[in-house]
């Protein structure tokens, strides 16, 4: 049986589509907390992989390089359609956030889908900020997270992904987790994605952003949880799928 390569080409520039709050206790300045859900869900291990699933992001950086790192691990049994999604800033636990957001996105979409939440954590600051980096990035700057740890002789971090996949809405999202060892540094190389330049990966003696692409993919938080993503995917595609 032959699979077809069918990565699908950057649709990217869709509409903006609401994010549904119905099962959300509260929204404030994009920030939202996670409320507990009740009522029966199918778990997504249940089901064979559709021919389509959705990718959604409102991030166009993630985007690129999910497609490179797919693109990159050979033939595929179904299709990655980019939907973007301003899809919330979620409180709570790295996995509990990001299969909510797989959840909301299941049901705007009213598809397969699979979401990812990265985090970036101190050890020194026990985790921190984790999945808050968007906002610590956002107020602090590259100099401001060097700050952070200025009273502190451990700079080690670690990146993590974890991406969050469901067959479809009503079906309980199944998580995949990718980190990647590191240390804080002050900022070297492009200043093209988020934390890219305080991050050096162990081992590498380069800042994610001095890295070539192709480099960064191959040892990324994002390139380790989406391998483990792929290959369930392959696993549970049906036979008959060409
Ligand atoms: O729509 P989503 O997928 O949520 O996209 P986002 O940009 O809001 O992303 P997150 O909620 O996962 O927040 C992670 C933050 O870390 C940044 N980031 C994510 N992956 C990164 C990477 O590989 N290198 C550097 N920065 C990254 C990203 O720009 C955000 O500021
Ligand atoms: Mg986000």
């Amino acid at each position: 049986m032959s699979f077809a390569t069918t990565i699908h080409p950057l649709p990217f520039s869709g509409h903006k589509l609401r994010s549904p709050t119905a099962n959300l206790s509260s929204v404030k300045q994009g920030r939202v907390r996670l409320q507990h859900r009740r009522g029966a869900t199918t778990a997504a291990g249940s089901m064979s992989t559709p021919k389509t699933i959705s990718f959604a992001t409102g991030n166009k950086k993630k985007l690129e390089e999910v497609v490179a790192i797919l693109a990159a691990g050979g033939t595929l049994p179904f299709t990655v359609q980019a939907t973007k999604i301003d899809l919330p800033e979620l409180q709570g636990e790295a996995e509990d956030i990001s299969k909510e957001k797989c959840r909301i996105a299941a049901k705007t979409i009213q598809g397969a889908v699979m979401v990812e939440d990265t985090s970036l954590c101190f050890n020194a600051l026990k985790g921190l900020p984790g999945p808050y980096i968007k906002w610590f990035l956002d107020k602090l700057g590259h100099e401001g997270l060097n700050k952070m740890l200025v009273g502190f002789e451990d700079k080690t971090a670690y990146a993590q992904c974890i991406f969050a996949y469901t067959p479809g809405p009503d079906m309980e999202p199944v998580t995949f987790v990718g980190r990647t060892e590191g240390r804080i540094v002050p900022a070297r190389g492009p200043h093209s994605f988020g934390w890219d330049p305080v991050f050096e990966p162990d081992g590498t003696g380069q800042t994610y952003a001095e890295m070539d692409p192709e480099a960064k993919n191959k040892i990324s938080h994002r390139y380790r949880a989406l391998d483990l993503l792929r290959k369930y995917l392959v696993s549970h595609a049906s036979q008959d799928q060409s």
